[in-house]
């Protein structure tokens, strides 16, 4: 994700479907003890290596140098979703999940999570806006010692349906010095080459954000599979919707630069957010290799159990600031799809981590204790 996602998403032929059994996952890639540890520097390129993604141009290095190039490198942040804050809590699971997967996190009982709240885009000092995609991440610490690790955002769809895509929009709807803006005529050109991305946004723009992180559903987007303790699988897509009411966030910019974060900090302050984990069951024929389609609305959803936060922690060693959180660290019973937005993910993802792991760490621009403080006074 960037922060200018008014832009388009391609058509590209789409590899022949892969067996979701030949899907790598970074489970059998990495091991159980890679599994148990609160980082995970990714043997990422693993999926490059199989041809995964859709032109041999494309390498992870090129992905991280993108964002470079157009946020600077800042070091110790993420190459994307940069700004952001650590957060605890735990799900408690209701049980309605057992039927559809055998992860342990279904079973009845509580699982605490590490999670970050952040922003998109390269900048660790970016605004906030109502527009910039929100991102809210989840890593389950299950109790047989496995992980689940999620990324969400609070878009209906994903603007891209490949990884050419979405590092094809970064540089066509990079603002221009001249105007501060995108170039209309690359926008433009990019729309016409990538006519999915097109459609995408315009869902997005029908879907106004919510006035804060603690208010906004968060989806998971790519598909996956669910398998349950019968063997029998079934595509499945995720989010988290909010207890709290959805009141629309502001159009007009605000003068409080931090102003998601300030408040956000402020509620979990006052009290436990919660939302709701619910899965959304496919049916045959839905698409599971591209998250820029949305499934019918009509698909049956699933309220497996409830996400509170009650803690939020500025970003240190120890916490969220050290996690990967790679779409493909799955438990037993959720498995990947043909998506190639997910392994892509996890390259990438690997190669941010690898090169933000490395520098020297610089303290994060949102500060827990600071904002809590001038709250006091
Ligand atoms: C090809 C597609 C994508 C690429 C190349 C990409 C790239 C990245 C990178 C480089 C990071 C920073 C990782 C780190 O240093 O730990 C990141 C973080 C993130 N991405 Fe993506 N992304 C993609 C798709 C998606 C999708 C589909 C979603 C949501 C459904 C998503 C949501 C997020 C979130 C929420 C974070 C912040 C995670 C955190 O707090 O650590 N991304 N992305």
């Amino acid at each position: 994700m960037n922060d200018h996602d008014q832009t388009g998403l391609p058509e590209p032929t789409r590899p022949e479907p892969r067996s979701r059994r030949e899907m790598p996952t970074r489970r059998a890639v990495l091991g159980a003890a890679a599994i148990g540890g609160i980082t995970a520097a990714g043997a990422g390129a693993y999926a490059w290596a199989g041809g995964l993604l859709p032109s041999d141009r494309l390498t992870p290095a090129k992905f991280a140098d993108r964002f470079e190039q157009l946020s600077g490198v800042h070091d110790g942040f993420r190459r994307n979703h940069a700004k952001g804050v650590s957060a605890a809590g735990t799900f408690v699971s209701n049980g309605a999940g057992v039927e559809l997967s055998s992860a342990a996190v279904f079973a009845s009982g509580s699982t605490p999570v590490t999670a970050r709240f952040s922003l998109s885009g390269g900048l660790p000092t970016v605004a906030d806006a109502n527009a910039t995609t929100r991102g809210f991440a989840v890593l389950f610490h299950l109790n047989n010692g496995e992980q689940w690790r999620t990324a969400m955002v609070n878009l209906p769809v994903f603007p891209d349906s490949v990884p050419q895509g979405f590092y094809d929009r970064q540089l066509a709807t990079a603002p221009v010095p001249a105007t501060g803006q995108p170039d209309p005529a690359k926008v433009a050109a990019f729309l016409a080459a990538y006519p999915k991305t097109a459609r995408a946004m315009a869902l997005v723009k029908k879907t106004p954000p919510a006035s804060n992180f603690s208010n906004s559903t968060f989806r998971g987007l790519n598909a996956f599979y669910f398998t349950n303790q019968a063997g029998k699988s079934i595509p499945v897509r995720w989010s988290l919707v909010p207890e709290e009411p959805f009141r629309p966030g502001p159009k007009a910019p605000q003068p409080d630069h931090d102003y998601l974060f300030n408040a956000l900090i402020e509620r979990v302050r006052s009290g436990p957010v919660r939302w709701h984990l619910m899965i959304t069951l496919g049916a045959p024929g839905d698409p599971t290799h591209d998250a820029t389609l949305p499934w019918p609305a009509n698909r049956p959803q699933i309220d497996v159990g409830t996400l509170t936060i009650d803690a939020l922690q500025t970003e240190e060693a120890g916490n969220a600031r050290d996690v990967n959180f790679d779409p493909l660290i799955l438990p037993q019973g959720i498995s990947p799809s043909d998506d190639p937005l997910l392994t892509a993910r996890s390259a990438v993802y690997a190669q941010s981590y690898r090169r933000r792991t490395r520098e020297a760490h610089q303290p994060s621009k949102v500060d827990v204790q600071e904002v809590e403080a001038e709250h006091d006074h």
